[in-house]
């Protein structure tokens, strides 16, 4: 399903266009952003969509107010923002996608912009089903930021905090957790293999049980934890299984040790490792 939005920005440049904001975009441009507003800075020059202006390096200036993307790779930024500062002025603004680069970061790169935004999208924006972690601070107006959440709309669940020391928290959870979930029906299919299925068998299987349960999930006003239980026939079969998963929190520790080490490698990225 396509979403409707009434304000798209009327240039927008997006910096870097690989397999993060080559999702936004495709999500966007489905939803109905023109693609004349689009230019697109990439070092190949290789085309991204009809009507998409792409260009190898840093155009020659910038439309006032224009929004910029940050979509290369985060340690990209210290070469990019010399080349980017001298388009901007105080109404540009900035959405970064930028894992572990903080606002600090970012605003030291674009002194004169007001609109500085970390965003964090994850893979399923391209369907419409992803989700995006937003953050910003007090010199970001509130038309900005409205901006930014409209942008942000068609994309899936989008949602602000205010505390930025949890942004590498939320990209641990949301911007990582597709490679998690596709790591675990990966890991379900080989598990069913092991006892016999068919291998294509099993990794279809897994794939339509994880989606059935997550869409189950998101509709039911039952938690996981209770539908979990549901599943569960007591002294049945899941109930063997989860007591496997649930020995000494074995599952419990996993998921936190994954989220710690991905939050981790943010902050240290944060402090320039
Ligand atoms: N992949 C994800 O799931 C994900 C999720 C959230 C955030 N991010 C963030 O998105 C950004 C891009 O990640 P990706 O996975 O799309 O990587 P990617 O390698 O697919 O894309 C990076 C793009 O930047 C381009 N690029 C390189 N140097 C450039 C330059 N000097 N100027 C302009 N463009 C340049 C490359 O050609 C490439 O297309 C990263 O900052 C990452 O932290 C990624
Ligand atoms: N991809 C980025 C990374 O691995 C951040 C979220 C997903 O660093």
């Amino acid at each position: 399903m396509t979403q409707t939005v009434t304000a798209w920005p009327e240039r927008l440049l997006m910096v870097g266009c690989g397999n993060m904001a080559g999702q936004m975009l495709a999500r966007w441009l489905a939803c109905g952003l023109p693609p004349e507003n689009v230019t697109v800075v990439r070092p190949s020059g290789r085309a991204v969509a009809p009507g998409v202006t792409v260009l190898a390096d840093m155009p020659a200036a910038l439309t006032h107010g224009a929004t910029i993307l940050l979509g290369m790779k985060p340690y990209q930024l210290g070469d990019v923002a010399p080349r980017l500062a001298p388009l901007c002025d105080a109404d540009t603004r900035i959405l970064s996608i930028l894992a572990g680069t903080p606002l600090a970061a970012l605003r030291a790169q674009f002194p004169q912009v007001d609109a500085v935004i970390e965003a964090m999208p994850n893979l399923p924006v391209g369907i419409g089903e992803g989700v995006v972690g937003l953050y910003t601070d007090g010199r970001t107006e509130a038309t900005a930021r409205a901006a930014a959440e409209a942008l942000m709309a068609p994309l899936g669940l989008a949602e602000w905090i205010a505390d930025e020391s949890l942004f590498n928290a939320l990209t641990a959870l949301s911007g990582c957790g597709p490679a998690f979930l596709f790591r675990f029906i990966d890991t379900l299919a080989r598990a069913g293999e092991a006892l016999g299925l068919p291998v294509d068998q099993a990794a279809r299987m897994a794939i339509a049980t994880v989606r059935g349960a997550a869409s189950m999930a998101a509709r039911s006003g039952d938690s996981p934890a209770r539908l979990a239980d549901q599943v569960a026939s007591p002294g049945g079969m899941t109930r063997e299984g989860l007591n496997v998963m649930d020995a000494d929190d074995r599952m419990a520790r996993l998921m936190a040790d994954t989220l710690r080490a991905a939050r981790d490698r943010g902050d240290a990225m944060a402090r320039g490792g």
